[in-house]
């Protein structure tokens, strides 16, 4: 089974804004709302590549009560705890003039590290070295800093197979407990590591230093429409981003996390995920909002996905 953690969830509010101005009136053109948080997306894209996992995390108030019914519709099996206050509302703004996508993210409710203890016991309770536990995004206030570390440790001590994707000092929590795969972008490693990294080669190299430095499995570092790397211990290889038409690049990382996660838990060989991988990739962006693509127009890219052994 894959979990998928999501600690600070959202309710994504998609709107359009043609030629999107700072310091004037804004008008509106299309909007949409979607359940979201990095996790929850993941959850949606592996429903969507036929698989099958449990979406876990933190919600509260009316928020928190839509995005489960959305989810429980979507016929998702979930686990979450519910806290005062109200999950937050992210607003995404894709201005199609300028070929913008900008996101505003609110910083969430506030917990005690009671109930993050309580939601962490209950998955120990459940997680089995079968398993893969996907621990995604920002953490809500209240949160200690080393979240990502204590848990990622848990869910190794179980013998599961931690995937993490987040960034900056939530990122480097996390590395100290050797997760079993990460997905940074390629900003995301350039901050980390102090570099910037602009080819695939350079990626490739920065990204198997880390691995060695903290036992981490596999890197796969994603370019956005540059594509991505994907690292192993044996292996390397940089599949070319395809070219598609872009509807909202919101949660195209999620999607990559997911078809890596499905790879892992059916034993794909490298070449199968990264071709998988990119499809999905491609196939989340040509959607509008954070909703997860069709496998249906997933198939159509799979043949058209280019990659070399680097
Ligand atoms: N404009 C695009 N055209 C085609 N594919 C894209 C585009 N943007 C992203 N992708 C695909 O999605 C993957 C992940 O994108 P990206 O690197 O933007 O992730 P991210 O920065 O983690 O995104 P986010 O945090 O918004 O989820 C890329 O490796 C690529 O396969
Ligand atoms: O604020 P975080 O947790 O870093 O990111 C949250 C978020 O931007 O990530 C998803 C896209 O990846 C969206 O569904 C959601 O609004």
């Amino acid at each position: 089974m894959i979990y998928t953690v999501t600690l600070n969830p959202a309710l994504d509010k998609t709107v359009e804004i043609p030629s999107l101005t700072v310091d004037a009136v804004n008008r509106i053109t299309s909007m949409r709302t979607d359940p979201g948080g990095k996790g929850i997306n993941v959850s949606k894209v592996i429903q969507k590549l036929g698989g099958a996992s449990v979406a876990a995390g933190i919600l509260g108030g009316d928020t928190g009560r839509a995005i489960l019914s959305a989810l429980t519709e979507m016929g998702l099996t979930t686990l979450f705890h519910f806290v005062e206050g109200e999950t937050r509302t992210n607003m995404k703004i894709i201005d199609p003039d300028n070929h913008t996508n900008t996101d505003i993210n609110e910083p969430g409710v506030t917990v005690s590290e009671e109930i993050l203890e309580k939601l962490l016991e209950e998955l120990l309770a459940k997680v089995t070295k079968e398993d893969i536990v996907v621990i995604s995004g920002s953490m809500p206030k209240g949160s200690p800093k080393d979240t990502y570390y204590t848990w990622t440790k848990a869910f190794r001590e179980k013998g599961a197979k931690v995937i993490l994707d987040a960034d900056g000092d939530l990122l480097k929590a996390g590395l100290k407990a050797s997760p079993y795969l990460i997905k940074p972008n390629n900003h995301e490693l350039g901050a980390l590591t102090g570099r910037a990294l602009e080819t695939p080669e350079e990626i490739a190299e920065t990204a198997a230093e880390l691995m060695k430095e903290y036992g981490i499995g596999k890197v796969v570092v994603s370019m956005g429409g540059d594509g991505a790397v994907y690292v192993t211990k044996d292996k390397t290889i940089y599949a070319e981003g395809l070219k598609v038409p872009v509807g909202s690049t919101v949660g195209a990382g999620d999607s990559v996390v997911a078809a890596l996660a499905v790879s892992e838990e059916e034993g794909k060989t490298l070449e199968e995920t990264v071709r998988l991988s990119t499809a999905v990739g491609a196939a989340n962006v040509m959607c509008s909002g954070t909703q997860a693509a069709e496998y249906e127009v997933v198939e159509t890219l799979l043949p058209k996905v280019v990659f070399r052994t680097i």
